[in-house]
């Protein structure tokens, strides 16, 4: 909620998410009752007092001081994921919330199957209950998903190696079940040039690619993501706002960044929302989208993070019409589909320009 006059066109806008990570949805009181149910332990509070309870660890996360401080405390919590029922109904939690209280129409989401596998859980359990959601959420709410498996920075390379030679075999990418390949975790000494033979693969096999960049490390390795690793999309890319040769290239090339502003501001990659290059990108001209990253963890989800743009930036309604019609255009569903979700924008902002006539011609 946000004081906005434009705070219920910003709720009924019909939003592209594209950057989420479904085990980014695990609130504290989910962990706490999946790790009961599957009779899996957490830290004792003895050796971190931020779990003897929910509402402690929900505390802790307001105190994240890095994305590695972050990642410490997510990666535990994928421990409690375990059954295919157990991955369904997180994945079901975050489209039922998009779809309720923010009218997200499209989401690519991502997931991190080597933190799965390394625990031994198969990758059909994860990618099947994920799979699962997106299909109920397809029939039952009518917003269409991607699932895109991230590979992780922090483990060695041989392991990103096997997890997407499996998901190849697997078939996953051919049968239309994964929407694309990832690039996530500690970015700080692990240039994206080090996954360029697998991207390079990717890219000939026609896997579409996103590259987590300039979150934390800096503008070059937006260039490289790009160079090296042929990305589509770039996940953050704040950081490329320290370099206008980079905010030109990204905006002639028209490579959406999917934003994270709260997510920023949690992670201490910036100050406050209001330091994210909002403006920098608008005057730009470099398309990016207005996402939520880890709702659980970071206390927002993807209205509430569009509310605190709003909080910060003041924009006007061209502005949010641009940044919305941008996510359609950056999606990568079929053209079908761009084709009705871009009438749904149209729709509501017409409605809203009516709205406001009508509103001005009761006043005269
Ligand atoms: O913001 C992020 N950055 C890198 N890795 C991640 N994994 C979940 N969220 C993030
Ligand atoms: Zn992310």
């Amino acid at each position: 909620m946000c004081n906005s006059p434009l705070h219920p066109l910003l709720v009924s806008l019909p939003k592209c998410e594209h950057h989420l990570h479904l085990e980014g949805c695990l609130t504290p009181d989910l962990l706490f009752s999946l790790s009961a149910k599957n009779n899996i332990p957490l830290p004792p509070p003895s050796e971190d007092p931020a779990f003897a309870s929910p509402s402690t660890l929900a505390e802790r996360y307001t105190a994240f001081t890095s994305l590695d401080d972050f990642l410490h405390y997510y990666y535990i919590g994928f421990r409690v994921l375990v059954t295919p029922e157990d991955f369904e109904a997180l994945a079901w939690s975050y489209f039922l919330h998009a779809h309720r209280e923010a009218n997200v129409r499209h989401a690519e989401v991502f997931f991190d199957p080597q933190a799965h596998t390394n625990r031994s859980i198969p990758l059909s359990t994860v990618i099947n209950g994920f799979a699962a959601a997106a299909s109920r959420a397809e029939s039952e709410l009518g917003m269409s998903s991607l699932l895109i498996p991230c590979l992780l920075r922090h483990l060695p390379i041989a392991d990103s190696h096997s997890t997407y030679t499996a998901l190849v075999e697997g078939e996953y990418f051919t049968s239309g079940v994964l929407g694309g390949i990832g690039l996530c975790s500690t970015e700080l000494s692990q240039p994206p040039h080090l996954w360029a033979p697998i991207f390079t693969d990717a890219s000939s096999r026609g896997i579409r690619r996103t590259v987590h960049a300039g979150e934390e490390g800096p503008p070059a390795y937006v260039t490289l993501a790009l160079d090296a690793l042929d990305a589509m999309r770039i996940d953050h890319g704040v950081r490329a706002a320290e370099d206008t040769h980079l905010l030109t290239r990204l905006a002639a090339e028209g490579v959406l960044l999917s934003l994270c502003p709260v997510s920023n501001a949690a992670l201490k990659v910036t100050k406050s929302v209001s330091d994210a290059p909002v403006r920098a990108l608008l005057d730009h001209g470099v398309r990016f989208s207005v996402n939520s990253d880890d709702p659980a963890y970071f206390g927002a989800w993807i209205q509430d993070v569009y509310c605190a743009v709003q909080e910060a930036f003041g924009l006007t309604v061209g502005e949010w019409a641009g940044i919305v019609r941008a996510a359609v255009e950056g999606s990568w569903c079929e053209e079908e589909r761009k084709k009705v979700l871009r009438g749904e924008v149209d729709g509501v902002l017409g409605n809203w320009e009516r709205r406001g006539e009508d509103s001005r011609e009761g006043g005269d």
